[in-house]
């Protein structure tokens, strides 16, 4: 077993870096092959097993351990973890409540309620009374067989709904839950909640310490959009399979794994980001920031999301940064950062830099994207450049030859703006962020963040990295929703990218193309961890933040 979050670690799978995450109908072949390779009912027995084992762990001194099944194999997993934590802990009541009769279940729960019986579990109609911190509930409601709308046959959703209330009712010294394979309602592929299945969050819901663990593989929905909050720290057990390197018992001969849909992001190697003695500023590259319409324009001053890129690629590690703002009154007084300097756009030569192009760009940035598109060698496009490119098909398409004239992008859209790319809307983007950001990156032939809690990253396949082409970043929490963020990581993947390139990191072997990818998946993980890691006395900007990173350019 494994604990996957909130510590994530390089897995053991592939090339040694991150953790393979697969779809649900992927799982599901998995799951019959293995059973196929077992003894009736022992895949669910070592799921049941895995659980019970968890929660001992999680919850040592127990008096009451209480399991709302479902109507599936994850309800038999509930009630096999039952049976087991019956002759595991003596001394606490274990209690189930289902939604369904023995004989409407799937025959491998059936033969767990049967051993739930025989062992001392008791049967209740719902939540126990009196339950508080050291006690535990678990969800064994719905898993990887939810569907949306409904479970056909004719039965009713309300037992489920019931239960599902219980185990989301939270209040002071609430028992921790224990979710198996995802929490209830929630997609483990997409990380939505089905409808009608959306916790109501003003009633504290959520609030109580959550675990997930995760059986045979993982899955994109439990780190993204919705599944943080829904699933909190992320556990797995493969059950066998081996897809981590566990030390339990291997499931012999077992066919090939099926190609992951996703990765989870890893944290990048410390001594990759480190400067040899012999450096100096061009060891380190140039980072041009173009953006920041002036209150002029439009009466809406947006200068400040330019120097927080800048600033950020400055304390990010670039060697040195220009800044062309869209401002177009006078400059007063002197720079607040002197180490920044300032340009007129028409004076920036922009094939001499990494371009962080669109933060505060406004209106005033359309103007300039036709030679940035064609000129920059490498360009990370944010905020205000994004809109422009949304709005324009001749900017679509300048855009979409860059790869093929090697001249690397990447893509910074929050789901608005990747929706407008899309030309469909933010729910469509959301509902299934993973297709969304890859077929961005198919149509536009550059490497996107797609940002939200679970950044998703993706390449074409055309440059993808050993064979992997999305991943979810597994950093970042709440922190990170103030104004600047956005602009924060723009400049810090521009200053990645620009000492990447400066330091020959592009070869034969790794194209510029995807040295793009590889200073996502690097950024993007840094600006999750350090809100991560942010000292709760500290107060959090987007200032700070940009500030924070310069502490990390190790010597
Ligand atoms: N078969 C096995 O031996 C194993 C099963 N496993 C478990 O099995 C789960 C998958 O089992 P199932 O395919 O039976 O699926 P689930 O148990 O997740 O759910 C299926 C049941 O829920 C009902 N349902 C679906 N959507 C609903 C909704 N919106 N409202 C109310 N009821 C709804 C369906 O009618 C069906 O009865 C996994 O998540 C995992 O927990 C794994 O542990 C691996 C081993």
């Amino acid at each position: 077993m494994q604990c996957i979050l909130p510590f994530p670690t390089a897995g053991s799978h592939g090339n040694g870096t991150g953790w393979p995450l697969f779809s649900t109908a992927d799982t599901r072949r998995l799951e019959h092959e293995l059973a196929a390779a077992l003894p009736p009912h022992t895949l669910m027995q070592r799921a049941g097993l895995a659980v019970a084992r968890l929660a001992m762990a999680l919850a040592p001194h127990a008096r009451t351990v209480w399991i709302a099944c479902g109507p599936g194999n994850n309800g038999g997993d509930g009630l096999e973890a039952a049976a087991r934590l019956a002759r595991l802990l003596p001394f606490a009541r274990i209690m189930v409540s289902c939604t369904a009769a023995r004989d409407a279940m799937p025959a491998d729960a059936q033969a767990s309620w049967d051993r739930a019986r025989q062992a001392r579990v008791q049967w209740v109609d719902g939540r126990p009374e009196g339950m508080d911190g050291q006690d535990l509930c678990i969800d064994a409601l719905l898993g990887i067989g939810l569907r949306a709308g409904g479970h056909g046959k004719g039965a009713s959703t309300a037992p489920c709904a019931r239960l599902m209330a219980l185990l989301r009712q939270t209040q002071a010294g609430s028992s921790p839950v224990l979710c198996i394979d995802v929490a209830s309602g929630l997609d483990a592929e997409t990380g939505q909640y089905a409808a009608g299945m959306v916790p109501e969050l003003s009633a504290g819901a959520l609030c109580m310490p959550r675990h997930t663990l995760s059986l045979l593989t993982l899955q994109p929905g439990l780190f993204t959009g919705q599944g943080r909050d829904a699933c909190g720290q992320i556990w797995w057990d493969d059950l066998g399979a081996g897809l981590c390197n566990d030390d339990g018992e291997k499931i012999p001969a077992l066919p090939e794994p099926p190609q992951p849909m996703a990765w989870l992001g890893s944290a990048p190697n410390p001594q990759a980001m480190a400067g040899r003695h012999a450096s100096h500023k061009g060891s380190f590259g140039d980072v041009a920031v173009v953006g920041g319409e002036g209150l002029a324009q439009r009466g809406l001053s947006m200068t400040g999301a330019a120097w927080l890129a800048a600033l950020a690629a400055l304390h990010g590690g670039a060697g040195r940064v220009m800044l062309a703002l869209l401002d177009t009154s006078p400059p007063q007084g002197t720079a607040p950062w002197p180490e920044i300097m300032l340009r007129q756009p028409q004076s920036q030569d922009w094939k001499q830099a990494t371009v962080v192009c669109g933060c505060g760009g406004g209106l005033a940035v359309r103007k300039w994207l036709p030679a940035i598109l064609e000129q920059a060698p490498r360009l990370v496009l944010d905020a205000d450049g994004l809109n422009a490119v949304a709005a324009d098909a001749s900017l679509q398409q300048l855009l979409a030859r860059r790869a093929s004239r090697r001249l690397g992008t990447v893509l910074t859209p929050h789901p608005l703006e990747a929706a407008r790319l899309l030309q469909t809307g933010t729910p469509q983007v959301q509902a299934s962020r993973i297709q969304a950001a890859a077929r961005l990156a198919e149509q536009l032939q550059c490497t996107v963040v797609l940002k939200g809690s679970g950044s998703v990253i993706a390449c074409p396949a055309s440059f993808a990295l050993d064979a992997r082409a999305c991943w979810v970043n597994p950093t970042g929490n709440a922190r990170l929703a103030t104004g600047g963020t956005g602009d924060v990581l723009a400049g810090l993947l521009g200053a990645t990218w620009a000492r990447m390139a400066a330091q020959g990191a592009a070869s034969p072997a790794q194209p510029s193309l995807r040295l793009g990818t590889q200073a996502a998946l690097e950024a993007v993980y840094r600006h999750g961890q350090a809100a991560d890691l942010w000292p709760p006395s500290l107060p959090f900007s987007a200032g700070a933040l940009a500030r924070h990173f310069g502490a990390c350019r190790a010597a």
